[in-house]
């Protein structure tokens, strides 16, 4: 459904400055797969959406997108995809369902058929009680979901989210998820979308991409990212800040912070008894030890020694 290649995008400034804001991107991404786009601010994930839906052209490499060469067929493109980006995308002059009618008539659907789907797309996304409301009179979920009707219109294979939750209360995000869900599960679309919620890629979407600086630097299902980059963690707590120390050393790797040690290992649950042995054969008093499991953040600071919060990650 996508498949890039060496995709390059490098703006130009003032007096000969240039920023490379994607540079040399490779990406496959099969019919019907549910994919989360991460990165931190300035990683060049807006630029390489927009560069996938025609919105701008590619300084180098290829892409095509739906079966059509973004360069190439730019047209070919737009009509197989949808594009749901972070501002509102309906406006004020019409009811919401005329909104839907108008946008079928824009794709060159006849009056009786944009009518029917609008129909189809006001049910799908629980909008009929709101057919004959102004969109500026929607709450934010409810606008995010006539964006989405909108993005749906003409039956599109692949559709692109950008920040679909952003800015929601939970329970509104909840319902998003589930329509986004319901969406695919009913016709299979393919979903591409960046998030700001770690947590929500990592539940939701069954392959993760990972940008920072231009380029793609992790791309697997988020538990397999998870497994091989981050890994478990061990906490302990010990009497005393200097066991901690001990306990840190003795782990080789291991980092303590007062009285409180961190360990990485494989596998938490496993290692966490034989480690408390070794500690206790030592003399170190644990009083408490708990075992987690890794976030994408985690990955992340792995792959980076940053945090993708620490810049406030709009995905
Ligand atoms: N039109 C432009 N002219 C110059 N530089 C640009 C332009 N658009 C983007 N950039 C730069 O390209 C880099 C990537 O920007 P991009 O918007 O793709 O990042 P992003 O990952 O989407 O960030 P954010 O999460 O903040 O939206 C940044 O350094 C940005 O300043």
């Amino acid at each position: 459904m996508i498949h890039a290649r060496g995709l390059t995008r490098v703006f130009k400034l003032k007096k000969k400055e240039t920023v490379e804001a994607v540079r040399g991107i490779d990406l496959d991404v099969e019919p019907g797969q549910l994919v989360a786009f991460l990165g931190p601010n300035g990683a060049g994930k807006s630029t390489t959406l927009r560069m996938l839906t025609t919105l701008l052209p590619p300084t180098s490499g290829t892409a095509t997108v739906a079966g059509h060469d973004v360069a190439r067929d730019p047209a070919g493109v737009r009509s197989r995809i949808g594009y749901v980006g972070q501002r509102d995308s309906a406006g004020e002059d019409f009811l919401v369902r005329d909104e839907l009618v108008t946008q079928g008539r824009c794709y060159g659907m006849p009056v009786k058929e944009a009518a029917a789907r609008a129909d189809e797309l006001l049910d799908l996304l629980d909008l009929a009680p709101l057919a004959k409301r102004r969109p500026g009179t929607l709450s934010g979920g409810q606008r995010r979901r006539l964006d989405i009707a909108l993005g749906l219109v003409h039956r599109p294979d692949l559709l692109f989210l950008d920040e679909p939750s952003t800015g929601l209360d939970p329970k509104s995000r909840a319902e998003i998820w589930q329509h986004i869900l319901r969406l695919r599960e009913a016709y299979g679309t393919t979903l591409f979308l960046t998030t700001h919620y770690l947590e929500e890629a990592d539940t939701m979407a069954e392959r993760v991409v990972i940008i920072d600086n231009g380029l793609i630097i992790a791309d697997g299902t988020s538990e397999q990212l998870k497994n091989d980059l981050a890994g478990d963690h061990i906490t302990l707590t010990t009497s005393t800040e200097e066991e901690a120390r001990r306990a840190a050393e003795m782990s080789g790797g291991g980092t303590a912070a007062g009285t409180t040690v961190r360990l990485r290992v494989a596998n938490a649950a496993a290692a966490l008894p034989e480690c408390l042995r070794a500690l206790d054969s030592a003399g170190i008093k644990v009083t408490t030890a708990e075992t987690t499991r890794p976030t994408l953040d985690d990955v992340f600071l792995t792959l980076t020694g940053r945090s993708l919060t620490d810049d406030d990650i709009s995905a």
